[in-house]
């Protein structure tokens, strides 16, 4: 008996970042696009206690200790329902590790919807995003999909209304970047400058509503940009290559380095992913369309 749960990677298509919060967070306006670029986690009954294992191209950077965001889900519920967490998580890894596309946030949320499936612990959708937001910040939308405004750190979530498919190419770097490293080197740049309010922007949330990928590419931003393009320069080289390569628009993913290209239509965007892919100024090139739904069970094989 097991339970296989999918879960997309996401691109933030405006990340807007506040100052600082004494906790050590920043307020967001987070707007979240779930992509069709997708793990698995499979959670299976273990007599030998909890247990992950993970394959894929990148499987080599994943830990495979109770710092598994899928661990860590698998053990709240564990605890919030008084079971064992007797279980093998299994992850089948096709999101980029540290690359800004939210790939152990969506473990941890696909681990939890999978053991929750499997132990039937009758926890409302309420209660699986609370815990989802006690995982991390990414973590509730990676539950939810679609697309969604994130607030607060960007785990309190209002879904939004999309009318059409954006189709994206998405370019992986030769290395990985931090996040707290990258709102740190933010918190660098914005030092004796005032940070306004985080907002969420109109025109992008109409460019959204009505599908168009014209507006939408017009109005996309992320706060985040300067600060990841700092620690990493040549992130540059992989923007210009994308803009020149025909795509409606160019941004870093979230914390980066994953730099994400907005095109026309699929064809563009295969297109633009070819000449990105000669063009040697990344490691691999991937297309994908969104918005697509959040953590799903699959059906058994
Ligand atoms: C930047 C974003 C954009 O969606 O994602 P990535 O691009 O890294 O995937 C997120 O805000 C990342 O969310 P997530 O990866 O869940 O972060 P968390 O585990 O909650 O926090 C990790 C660290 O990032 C910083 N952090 C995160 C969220 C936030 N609103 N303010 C912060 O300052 C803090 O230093 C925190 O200790
Ligand atoms: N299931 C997981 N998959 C990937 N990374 C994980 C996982 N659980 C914990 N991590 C840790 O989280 C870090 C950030 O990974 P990831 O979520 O892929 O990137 P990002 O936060 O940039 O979207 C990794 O470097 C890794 O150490």
């Amino acid at each position: 008996m097991s339970v296989t749960v999918r879960v997309p990677a996401k691109v933030n298509v405006q990340l807007a970042v506040g100052a600082a919060r004494p906790d050590g967070f920043h307020d967001l306006a987070n707007v979240f696009l779930a992509v069709g670029l997708h793990d698995e986690v499979t959670v299976t009954p273990s007599a030998g206690g909890l247990r992950v294992t993970c394959e894929g191209s990148d499987a080599a950077e994943v830990p495979l200790d109770r710092t598994n965001l899928a661990a860590r889900a698998a053990l709240a519920l564990a605890e919030r329902y008084g079971r064992d967490a007797d279980v093998h998580l299994h992850i089948t890894k096709d999101i980029p590790v540290a690359g800004g596309m939210a790939g152990g946030s969506a473990d941890g949320a696909g681990a939890l919807l999978a053991c929750d499936a499997l132990w039937g612990t009758g926890a409302s959708r309420q209660e699986l995003l609370d815990i989802c937001a006690e995982l991390g910040s990414d973590v509730p939308f990676a539950l939810v999909g679609g697309a969604a405004l994130g607030t607060g750190r960007g785990e309190r979530l209002t879904e939004l209304e999309v009318g059409g498919t954006f189709h994206w190419v998405f370019a992986m770097a030769r290395r990985g970047l931090s996040t707290p490293a990258v709102f740190r080197e933010f918190d660098r740049l914005a030092e004796g400058r005032d940070i306004p309010e985080p907002v969420a922007a109109q025109p992008l949330l109409d460019a959204l509503a009505k599908g168009d990928a014209v507006a939408l590419a017009a109005s996309v931003s992320n706060d985040l940009q300067p600060a990841a393009l700092s620690l990493f320069p040549e992130l540059s080289d992989t923007l210009a290559v994308g803009r020149a390569a025909g795509a409606l628009t160019a941004l870093v993913s979230g914390s980066g380095p994953t730099t994400a290209f907005l095109a026309a239509d699929a064809e563009s965007a295969a297109e633009a992913a070819s000449v990105l892919r000669a063009s040697g100024t990344c490691r691999t090139v991937r297309t994908a369309a969104g918005p697509v739904p959040g953590a799903t069970v699959l059906d058994d094989a």
